[in-house]
């Protein structure tokens, strides 16, 4: 099949390879001249394990162009997988959409199944068609689908060859979008859930809403099991193993980041209220989340009461691990906090970078160490599991480790004399057996 990907980004850009990998035709296009520029010099714009080597691998079946008329005009599929940011009242944006949907307008001439890949409000796709209606395409000429992604980034390449499910929204009786769905997703196995237009968009926004609300609940029971001396990671494992709860995503610690969720609950809360209904558990999550980096940063105060020149070391500046991006990363606010606090602020990351005054980014992270009076473990990078405290101990000049994800091993860390804090992360006061 010959597709056209519209948005070269996380979304588009995994997409694109996926669908060449399935042996599909695909031209990903994009407006940002820099990155087409760079995948056509066989350079990948985005960090995501797995991406490169796969985009090699199959690169016969793609381009990448700036030309969007033509790469729409040639292809019998089109897939929008622009961004959707978040106004400043929550509201999401969807002038790129728009921008899009005029471009095609201008560019039918044969018939096109357009695909809605991008997060857009409960309503847009139908908006969608009424658009193209008002502006002349003729009926004949296209449907609209709504498949939203459920890709995680550090793991979009394994997420998009092997999803729970794979979820279409169509048009009334639009038996014929269905059957292209299911030529182009041929060679993925795994279910489809078929629904309205509507029905589809509410679910990405339901499914993100739901997985942080999940979060958030970790988080404020991590705030309860801190006055009662109860580690929150024996809470996650006792309620885990309840299949009707499930073991993912209990990971209490610093709030959930990144470009979806945080956008994703202010549209939804913005599109609820609109409809005259206040959606408090949404705005309850939220809530928490915006606190979460707050009740860190007492956390170190009850340690370093006056952090002026004081030399902090925040390990991680992504907004999860494997993944360059900072879009709404929880360890951006926690240094913006510190720089606000006067502390020196060095950081390390694998991958990501972040320029900003009176941060200092390291190479290496030994070097973001030395001479430090606390180190912070702000994203959980495999990396830092293997750190060599024994090592570590020599550098610094004071013991204490802030670990806001729940994530290192805590008796190699005491083991070496520090000084491990965490949020209900209290040692059992009863002493079980070895
Ligand atoms: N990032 C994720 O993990 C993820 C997962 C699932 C869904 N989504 C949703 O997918 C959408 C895209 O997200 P993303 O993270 O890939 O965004 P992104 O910002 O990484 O990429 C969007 C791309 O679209 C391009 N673009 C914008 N307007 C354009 C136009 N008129 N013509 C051509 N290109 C245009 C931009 O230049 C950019 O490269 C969003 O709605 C997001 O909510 C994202
Ligand atoms: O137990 C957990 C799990 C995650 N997080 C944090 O939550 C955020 C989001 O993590 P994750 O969901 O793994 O990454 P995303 O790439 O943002 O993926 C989410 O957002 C995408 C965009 O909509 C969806 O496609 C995915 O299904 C959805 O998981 C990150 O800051 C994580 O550190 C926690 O704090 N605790």
């Amino acid at each position: 099949m010959e597709i056209c990907v519209i948005g070269a980004g996380y979304v588009g850009l995994t997409s694109a390879v996926v669908f060449a990998r399935l042996g599909h035709k695909v031209t990903c296009v994009d407006k940002d001249s820099e990155k087409i520029k760079k995948l056509n010099e066989g350079s990948i714009t985005i960090f995501e394990p797995g991406l490169e080597k796969l985009l090699v691998g199959f690169n016969r079946n793609i381009s990448f162009s700036e030309d969007i008329e033509d790469a729409i005009g040639r292809a019998e599929t089109i897939l929008i997988a622009v961004g959707t940011p978040q106004l400043p009242d929550g509201e999401a944006d969807l002038q790129f959409v728009n921008e899009v949907i005029l471009t095609i307008a201008n560019t039918i001439y044969s018939h096109k199944t357009i695909i809605t890949k991008s997060t857009v409000p409960i309503g847009t796709n139908d908006k969608l068609v009424e658009i193209l209606l008002e502006l002349e395409v003729k009926r004949s000429r296209f449907h609209i689908v709504s498949n939203p992604e459920f890709l995680r980034e550090g793991s979009a390449v394994k997420d998009m060859l092997h999803p729970d499910k794979i979820v279409v929204g169509l048009e009334d009786h639009d038996q014929q979008s269905l059957i292209k769905l299911k030529q182009l997703y041929y060679g993925i196995n795994a279910p489809f859930v078929v629904t309205s237009l509507k029905g589809a968009e509410m679910i990405k926004y339901a499914s993100n809403s739901f997985l942080a609300t999940k979060i958030s609940f970790m988080n404020e029971m991590a705030r309860i099991c801190d006055v009662f001396n109860v580690d929150i990671m024996d809470v996650a494992k006792g309620i885990g193993s309840d299949p009707r709860i499930g073991s993912e995503f209990l990971q209490a610690g610093i709030g959930y980041g990144g470009s979806c969720f945080p956008k994703d609950l202010q549209s939804l809360i913005y599109t609820s209220k609109k409809q005259e209904i206040l959606p408090k558990l949404l705005m309850a999550t939220e809530e928490i989340n915006q606190t979460q980096v707050d009740v860190y940063m007492d956390k170190l105060k009850s340690y370093i009461p006056n952090l002026t020149d004081k030399k902090i070391t925040v390990l991680g500046l992504s907004f999860k691990p494997n993944t360059d991006d900072i879009r709404s990363s929880p360890a951006i606010r926690l240094i913006h906090k510190l720089v606000a606090h006067n502390a020196k602020v060095h950081v390390y990351d694998p991958k990501a970078k972040y320029e900003t005054t009176n941060v200092i980014q390291f190479h290496h992270v030994n070097d973001a160490l030395n001479d430090t009076d606390c180190i912070i473990v702000a994203t959980d990078w495999d990396e830092f599991l293997y750190l060599d405290w024994n090592d570590i101990k020599r550098r610094v000049n004071e013991n204490i480790v802030l670990d806001t994800r729940n994530f290192l091993n805590r008796n190699k860390v005491e083991k070496h004399g520090f000084t491990y804090v965490g949020l209900g992360r209290s040692r059992n006061e009863t002493k079980l057996p070895e």
